[in-house]
C-alpha cells in the first residue's frame, strides 16, 4: 500500500511528474539533490519500468546516485557523459527572473556544474519557494576548509564593501561537526534576508579565495514547474514567456515507494 503523502509532498510528487513529461527516450539528464529531486528520480524509475524508457543519469551527490541504484535509472559520471539534454533539480528560492537559491541540502557545487553542462534545466518546486526577492532562505557557499575562518571574514568584508545590511555569516554544522560536502568542503550560510542585487553578489562572492561556489544560481534555469498540494501543476518558461497551468494524478504508483521501504 502506498503511504499517504503529506501535502507539502503531494506538491513535490506532481511537479515532479509534470517535470520528466519533458524527458524523451535517449536523453542524458542531470539528477539534482534534495526531497523535490528525490519525487523526480523515483518518477524517472517509474517511466523506465512501465514504458521501457531509456535514459542516462548524472547524480549531483552520492544520495541521488543511491537513490538512482535503488530505483533503476542507470547512471554515468559527467566526465562519461560529457554533456547533458536535461537537468532537473529542486530549490530553496526561486524569483520572478528564474534565478535560484540552492545548496540547502549542500549539494550546491555539483548541481551547478552539472546544470551548466545542461542544454536546459528545469526546477521543480511547491508554491513556498516562488518568492519576489532572494535572501530570506539563507544563501550557502562552499568553502575550502584551509583557513575557513579568514575566508568567512573576507566574505563579511565582501558584504560590507556592497553595503549588505544584513551579513551574519554561520558556518553549516550537522551535531557538533562543521558539515562536510560530497567534495570535502565546508558550507557557510549568509542570513542577508534580502539580496539586492544576485548577478553581482555571485560574480563578487566567487572572487574571493577560499570560496569554491555559491548557491546563486543567475540565467541558467529555463523552465519551472511549480506544484500545489491539490494536484495543480504551474508551468513557466522564461525564454518563450508561456505559463501553462495543468493538473497531475496525484496517485503515485505503489511501486514508486520501493525506496521508502512502504
Ligand atoms: O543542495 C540541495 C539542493 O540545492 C536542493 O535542490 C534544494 O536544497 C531544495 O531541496 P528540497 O527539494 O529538499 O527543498
Amino acid at each position: 500500500m502506498a503511504a499517504e503523502l503529506s501535502p507539502i509532498d503531494k506538491a513535490k510528487f506532481v511537479a515532479a511528474r509534470r517535470a520528466v513529461d519533458f524527458v524523451s527516450d535517449g536523453m542524458k539528464l542531470g539528477l539534482g539533490t534534495g526531497s523535490t529531486a528525490a519525487w523526480m528520480v523515483r518518477c524517472l524509475g517509474e517511466r523506465i519500468r512501465e514504458e521501457g524508457l531509456r535514459v542516462t543519469g548524472v547524480p549531483t551527490s552520492r544520495r541521488t546516485a543511491e537513490l538512482a541504484r535503488q530505483v533503476g535509472v542507470p547512471i554515468q559520471t559527467l566526465d562519461e557523459a560529457k554533456w547533458l539534454d536535461l537537468t532537473i533539480d529542486g530549490a530553496d528560492e526561486i524569483d520572478t527572473q528564474l534565478n535560484l537559491i540552492k545548496g540547502g541540502g549542500a549539494a550546491l557545487l555539483q548541481e551547478k556544474i552539472v546544470a551548466t553542462a545542461s542544454d536546459q534545466m528545469i526546477v521543480i518546486a511547491d508554491a513556498a519557494k516562488e518568492v519576489a526577492h532572494l535572501g530570506a532562505f539563507p544563501l550557502p557557499i562552499e568553502v575550502i576548509p584551509f583557513g575557513w575562518r579568514t575566508t568567512m571574514a573576507l566574505v563579511e568584508e565582501t558584504l560590507v564593501s556592497l553595503d549588505v545590511l544584513n551579513r551574519e555569516c554561520t558556518l553549516r554544522m550537522t551535531g557538533d561537526r562543521p558539515l562536510v560536502t560530497d567534495e570535502s568542503n565546508y558550507i557557510i550560510d549568509l542570513h542577508l534576508k534580502r539580496i539586492g542585487n544576485p548577478r553581482q553578489l555571485a560574480l563578487v562572492l566567487n572572487q574571493i579565495p577560499g570560496v569554491v561556489e555559491n548557491g546563486l544560481f543567475i540565467d541558467i534555469c529555463d523552465i519551472v514547474v511549480i506544484g500545489q498540494g491539490d494536484g495543480r501543476v504551474t508551468v513557466r518558461d522564461i525564454n518563450s514567456g508561456s505559463e501553462t497551468e495543468g493538473r497531475v494524478d496525484l496517485t503515485p504508483n505503489d511501486n514508486i515507494f520501493a525506496d521508502l521501504g512502504d
